[in-house]
């Protein structure tokens, strides 16, 4: 996608110096766009926790990106293997959600397994990771195209009137390397001349919708409104909303669906107003072990005080304030789990299918030998 402009992407290596990669430090947008270097896996795996990149995709490949960084750290160390092993503790200790992490680190481990010496086995690192992250852009591209038919249908069966679409959270091309997941089928209906307009879920704590999927909307020019995490329901009582896509940080098997905390209310009140309610996602986000999302799925939580404060900008800077009384505890679940029966249906990069095993399988039939 573009930044005022300029093509760019969310993850790479520095053009001139490649053992450093660079990030969009997410935490400061929509305020400042800064890009970090990232030198070391330590930093990466800083990175990946403190949220200066976020959404499944991202952290997968910033994982994989990690594990070159971790490559190049084992030539100098005394045992490569073991230096490997304890990067890979590290990084995948950052964040326990989104499955995508665990794939990307298994994936290098796979691959940098083949190399016979150091130099052979930065480079098999170096190659995966930019691998992981090629594919994670093309399958959002192909996301984009298989979702225009949805937003299509719909705009073909109001005449060619606007398409409301509401979103939750930030499943766009910041949390992926490229296009988004979510948001890949709205930019290419955008871009097709469909009308399309967004209603933004803010996303408390972190406000990632408000931050991030309004930013990057507004870079490609798709009309939106922002609106607070308890609009969604009212909005479909009402008729302003004919369509529902939500990202997915894990999805089992059987089509549970691990989100962004408050997605499965969003899903209830769509299934309460006949609304489609789909989930995109690339095939790196199933986990073709798990059966039920509810019982099985590690639900991130992470620190009260995002729930406690909030932040902003004032007088030019970063600040956060005090929202809640000190001593009130506060509990902030990062996730929910939304089931099968509430999802219309999924689509991936080789296309829509209903989410059940199944149908799930049918598209990508690789995965009955991981179940
Ligand atoms: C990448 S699609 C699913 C997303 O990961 C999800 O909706 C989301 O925004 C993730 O939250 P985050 O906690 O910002 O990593």
């Amino acid at each position: 996608m573009k930044v005022n402009g300029k093509p760019t992407r969310t993850i790479w290596i520095h053009s001139e110096c490649p053992e450093i990669v660079q990030i969009i430090d997410q935490r400061w947008l929509p305020h400042q766009y800064i890009v970090e270097d990232i030198g070391t896996v330590e930093s990466m795996a800083i990175a990946i926790r403190d949220m200066h990149v976020r959404g499944a995709g991202l952290i997968g490949a910033a994982a994989g990106y990690g594990m070159y960084l971790a490559a190049l750290e084992a030539k100098a160390a005394t045992d490569f293997d073991s230096h490997l092993d304890s990067c890979y503790a590290l990084l995948e200790s950052t964040r326990p959600t989104a499955v995508n992490l665990a794939w990307a680190l298994d994936r290098q481990l796979q691959a940098i397994s083949k190399g016979r010496e150091a130099d052979e086995k930065i480079r098999i690192a170096m190659n995966t990771a930019c691998a992981i992250a090629d594919e994670d852009a093309d399958f959002c591209r192909r996301i984009g195209q298989h979702g225009l038919s949805i937003i299509r249908e719909i705009s073909t069966a109001k005449n060619g009137d606007t398409v409301n679409i509401l979103t939750h959270c930030n499943a766009g091309w910041l949390a992926f390397v490229d296009y988004g997941s979510a948001t890949a089928p709205i930019y290419a209906a955008h871009d097709a001349g469909i009308m399309v307009h967004v209603y933004v879920d803010e996303t408390r704590p972190r406000n990632q919708g408000a931050a991030l999927t309004a930013w990057e909307l507004g870079q490609h020019g798709v009309p939106h409104t922002l609106i607070v995490d308890n609009a969604g329901g009212h909005l479909m009582q009402h008729g302003m909303i004919d369509l529902v896509i939500t990202g997915t940080d894990r999805t089992t098997v059987t089509g549970d669906v691990a989100n962004k905390i408050g997605t499965y209310l969003k899903a209830l009140a769509a299934k309460d107003n006949t609304i489609p309610f789909y989930v995109a996602l690339p095939s790196s986000t199933f986990d073709w072990k798990m059966k039920n999302g509810l019982s099985e799925i590690p639900i991130e939580q992470r620190n009260p005080e995002e729930i406690t404060h909030v932040e902003g900008l004032c007088d030019g800077k970063i600040k956060s304030v005090r929202i809640s009384p000190t001593g009130s505890p506060a509990a902030n679940y990062a996730f929910d789990v939304t089931p099968a029966r509430l999802v219309t249906g999924l689509i991936t990069e080789r296309g829509i299918c209903r989410a059940d095993r199944e149908s799930i399988l049918q598209l990508f039939p690789e995965g009955r030998h991981k179940t």
